[in-house]
């Protein structure tokens, strides 16, 4: 694990952070000092970003035009290996405090606000980050805010043009401008580390060995490869799966972007919140044949079996951290335009009397990871399996990716229906898609669930 921070330029890639020897104390680099404001209404933070951020630093996490966006690096913490949560939260503790604070709005997300995407495997070689923007702008309700991070003896401030006087930025933090948006062009695809038939085959392995007796749910996941014409755009992809998959949190972190509909977790003001999905079927297009496939979901064993499993990884995650944890007695069906899954909304009370207070959002996704929506029950023998029957590294998909504030509130979600932009080469990017495989699943019925999970950002990027 190295700890770097540094700052990027406004445009093209962001340099490559400076290496800085962490300190005793793990502090990171330079000190900043925030400030927010609140703005006019700017439009849609999508169209804030696509007008301001520059392609390789776009950070967003937004669900139904509420959220927050940024642009720049004011610090940039690498945080992987087995203690990645532990360092991204340590690092974000020893940057927070004691810092120079201005903060006229005080809500979750303003203040100080970092994004993280952490690797789903401790030795994934996708390490992971944490990146506190220079600007970002964010919505809740009717309020707008815009919050500068700089180090606190920078003589001159980010020069955001989003002033409380001002509606329409001009251009892009410090006045660099901004290349406009573009698509992918012609995109082709390429089977990842294993074609279809193959990774049907791993599925069928893994069904055997749970019938075996020796787990009970795996979650195996399949990668493909997208080669594009142009560099991929985040701003591109953001838009047209904020546009496509509303009910879902769009979000991009460091050349990964997606539209997830599973929540980690979530705190906020003393509750947590996490939405758990597992179990799904295919939608067909045919409303009425939609509405009979939801109600043969919620009634289907196997997938009431797998749902099961993944609410009772979380429940029994947060209950040590929580006075209460509430889980309802059956999910509900969650629709979206590709698929429709099971989904329990499970909720808790923080426990803020314990020694040292109540564990931060990025304490909590630590404890959380990995829930059995995307790994398996028991977790042990499910994160073997992965490694012997995937044959890929799943970089940062599905791992955690989400933002924090200074109060240790925040949203992380699970990395899913999203691609990793090749951080050497920006017109190549990976799709991945996982389905959970318990004693009663078919292979080519997993095949198919997990080509209807890649169609959001095949969709997106617009190729074939
Ligand atoms: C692993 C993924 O999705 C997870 C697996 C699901 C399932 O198998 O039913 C449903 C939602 C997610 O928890 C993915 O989208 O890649």
């Amino acid at each position: 694990m190295t700890t770097t921070t540094g700052r990027s330029g406004h445009s093209g890639r962001p340099p490559q952070p400076r290496s800085v020897e962490p300190a005793a104390a793990g502090v990171v680099g330079g000190k900043l000092r925030w400030r927010t404001s609140r703005i006019q209404d700017p439009g849609a933070l999508l169209d804030v970003l696509a007008r301001r951020a520059p392609a390789a630093s776009a950070l967003a996490w937004v669900r139904r035009e509420e959220g927050l966006v940024g642009w720049g690096e004011a610090a940039r913490v690498e945080a992987g290996g087995e203690h990645r949560f532990a360092t991204a939260a340590a690092a974000w503790r020893d940057l927070v405090l004691g810092a120079p604070v201005v903060d006229d709005v005080r809500l979750p997300g303003t203040g100080p606000v970092a994004f993280t995407s952490l690797s789903f495997d401790a030795a994934s070689a996708g390490g992971g980050v944490l990146v506190v923007p220079e600007v970002l702008v964010g919505r809740r309700g009717g309020v707008v805010w815009v919050t500068t991070a700089e180090p606190v003896d920078a003589s001159v401030g980010v020069a955001v043009g989003l002033g409380p006087e001002s509606a329409e930025p001009e251009s892009a933090g410090n006045g660099a401008p901004v290349e406009p948006v573009h698509g992918p062009g012609a995109v082709r695809y390429a089977d990842g580390a294993l074609c279809g038939p193959r990774w049907a085959t791993a599925v069928a392995r893994a069904v055997a060995r749970i019938q075996a007796g020796e787990l009970e749910k795996v979650v195996l996941a399949r990668d493909l490869v997208a080669e594009a014409e142009h560099e991929v755009d985040p701003r591109w992809l953001l838009a047209r799966l904020a546009a496509a998959y509303p009910s879902c949190w769009s979000f991009a972190v460091d050349g990964l972007v997606g539209a997830t509909p599973e929540l980690l977790v979530r705190r906020e003001r003393g509750l947590v919140h996490s939405r758990v999905l597992a179990g799904t079927i295919r939608r067909t297009g045919d409303e009425q044949r939609d509405a009979a496939l939801a109600g043969s979901l919620a009634r289907s064993g196997k997938d009431l079996e797998e749902h099961e499993y993944a609410v009772r990884s979380v429940v029994s995650a947060l209950a040590p951290h929580c006075r209460t944890t509430t889980a309802p007695d059956a999910p509900f069906v969650l629709h979206l335009p590709n698929v429709m899954h099971l989904a329990s909304d499970v909720t808790g009370v923080l426990d803020d009397a314990r020694p040292g207070g109540a564990p931060g959002v990025l304490e909590l996704a630590a404890a959380l990871h990995p829930t059995a929506a995307v790994c398996g029950t028991p977790t042990p023998s499910a994160a073997a399996l992965i490694a012997e029957l995937e044959v890929m590294d799943r970089d940062r998909y599905a791992g955690p990716v989400g933002w924090v504030d200074a109060s240790g509130d925040g949203e992380i979600g699970l990395a899913l229906r999203c691609a990793r932009i090749d951080p050497d080469d920006a017109r190549r990017v990976r799709l991945f898609a996982g389905c959970g495989v318990v004693a009663g699943s078919d292979p080519m019925a997993e095949l198919a669930e997990s080509d209807a999970k890649l169609v959001p950002v095949r969709d997106a990027l617009g190729g074939a």
